[in-house]
């Protein structure tokens, strides 16, 4: 049975926590695992927002398809995705995710900027609030990553990310058919629900349900560990830990000190007690993106200008790091480019 990842629980928001232990806690874990768990009392994010958010998306995935097909993703990212549209893994899959997703980009005085469905209209509001308060929170971390790496000054990142400033961010509900489903018939062994990858942007929240397994991180022994949703510890918490992970454009930003790693959703991820995956799935991920005409430039830190560890991994998320200094917009495209092969081999076709 693969034994769980060990990925540390860490509480941002407890009563007279030294914020310098806390930052120093975050860069050591994001350092190490690429993955960090943040225990959730409800202080940044209650229990309830993210119950409701969930509720959105079974609203939102049961809606008829002629509805979200209205709502198609475009390539500013936003917008519903429907099975195997996405292929996070395009070199190994021999069939997109199995999944659906819907992307939500900025909000503006609690309206959307794009289209939704009409089954969300009564929602939208709620939707915006909880996207703000994901954005808040991020925003939070990246300070205490600063702090962490003695960034000069140490809110570089913060304000790199300022919610004023037009950016990649995107808030994304997930939703999993359950295997043996008419959604997932033709499924083999080998297909997953979401290929292996790492996240393209600085750092990323996914909320997850209790109960539902699949998640699983690619260990430096190469083998695939899954992803407790309540590590122990945290089983009695208001709501199952945020997990944060660090996305390839931070990790380059950082000259790889702070780690990108590789993972998937799997249909079978055995190995965590009360957990399955017979059922449908559902997760809600925010991506969070520097302002897009950021300019990756070295990160004003001694720690990190020191960092000679591992710089190839930071080549990994990005081919051309050795050519030149891209912007946030750019590293974004480059990647979107790859995962969504027929919005975009569909342009190709069009223009020639
Ligand atoms: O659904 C999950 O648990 C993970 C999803 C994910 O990794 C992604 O959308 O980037
Ligand atoms: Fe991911």
């Amino acid at each position: 049975m693969p034994e769980a990842a060990k990925i540390p629980i860490i509480d941002i928001s407890a009563d007279g926590a030294d914020q310098a232990q806390v930052a120093k806690a975050l860069v050591d874990a994001a350092a190490e695992y690429g993955f960090v768990y943040i225990k959730n009392a409800g202080k940044d994010i209650s229990a309830e927002q993210i119950e409701n958010a969930f509720n959105v998306s079974r609203t939102l995935f049961s809606t008829p398809t002629e509805e979200k097909q209205k709502c198609k993703i475009q390539k500013n990212n936003q917008g519903w995705s429907g099975m195997h549209t996405e292929t996070l893994d395009p070199k190994t899959q021999r069939v997109g995710d199995f999944k659906e997703a819907f992307n939500f980009g900025p909000f503006s005085d609690g309206k959307a900027t794009q289209p939704i469905p009409s089954t969300l209209s009564v929602h939208e509001a709620s939707i915006g609030t909880f996207r703000g308060a994901c954005e808040a929170l991020c925003r939070k971390l990246l300070l205490l990553f600063g702090q962490g790496l003695g960034v000069d000054p140490a809110d570089f990142f913060e304000a790199a990310h300022s919610p004023e400033r037009p950016s990649g961010s995107i808030l994304r509900l997930l939703y999993y058919p359950p295997p043996n489903s008419g959604a997932t018939a033709g499924a083999r062994g080998d297909d997953l629900r979401a290929g292996a990858h790492s996240d393209y942007g600085s750092i990323t929240l996914l909320f997850r349900v209790r109960g539902q397994a699949g998640l699983e991180v690619l260990t430096p022994a190469n083998a695939w560990a899954p992803v407790p949703v309540c590590p122990p510890g945290t089983e009695h918490d208001p709501s199952p830990p945020i997990l944060v992970n660090i996305g390839d454009l931070l990790s380059y930003w950082t000259n790889g000190l702070l780690r990108s790693t590789v993972h998937r959703v799997a249909f079978e991820a055995g190995g965590v007690e009360g957990e399955s995956t017979s059922e449908p799935r559902y997760s809600i991920a925010f991506f969070c993106h520097p302002a897009s005409e950021t300019r990756l430039v070295p990160v004003p830190s001694q720690r990190v200008r020191e960092f000679r560890g591992d710089l190839d991994s930071a080549k990994e998320g990005n081919p051309y790091a050795e050519r030149m200094v891209l912007t946030a917009d750019e590293h974004l495209q480059m990647r979107l480019q790859a995962s969504y092969l027929q919005l975009y081999e569909k342009e190709k076709a069009e223009t020639k």
